[in-house]
């Protein structure tokens, strides 16, 4: 599908998001910072990614993740966890940058740091009832299937 985008910063006309392979789910997102920045360990830091997407069709919503490689061995990942983008939003993508490691990290420009992934969403409705229909699982959850 064709996501209206606008560039909010010219270093990113030339180097759009694209999906890294044909079976890529997300599209990186870079730091679209002027100079290095150092976070502190604990530090969390609202990056602009210099892109703003309208989704506008409420059957879809984008979601920013955590890259692996940088959440894994660096323990950069994201303020908010998952960012969630609503389909009738056009201000700037922005992506919290949390570092969660003891170490300080130096976020360098225009580096990849979050990922986005478009998902099909469905919104609802409530029906209220008094007596759900019986599931199999009923009121059973946090482990109560076992651990094994
Ligand atoms: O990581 C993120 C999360 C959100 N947003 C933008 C898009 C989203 O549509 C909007 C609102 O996000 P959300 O609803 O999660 O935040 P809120 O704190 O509930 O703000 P609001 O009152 O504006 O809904 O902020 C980002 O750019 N990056
Ligand atoms: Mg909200």
């Amino acid at each position: 599908m064709k996501l209206d985008v606008k560039i909010l910063d010219e270093r990113m006309r030339d180097q759009l998001p694209t999906y890294a392979t044909t079976g890529s789910a997300g599209l990186d997102l870079r730091a679209c910072v002027d100079q290095e920045q150092t976070l502190a360990p604990g530090a969390s830091l609202l990056v602009p990614t210099g892109i703003s997407i309208y989704l506008q069709d409420p059957g879809y919503a984008a979601m920013i993740l955590p890259r692996s490689g940088l959440g894994h061995k660096s323990g950069i990942v994201l303020g908010n966890l998952v960012g969630l983008i609503d389909a009738d939003y056009q201000g700037p993508l922005m992506v919290s940058v949390w570092n969660r490691s003891q170490t300080p990290f130096v976020l360098k420009p225009m580096e990849r740091i979050a990922q986005l992934v478009v998902v099909p969403v469905m919104q609802v409705s409530f029906n209220v009832v008094e007596q759900f229909t019986q599931s199999e699982r009923g009121t059973g959850g946090f482990g109560s299937t076992g651990s094994h």
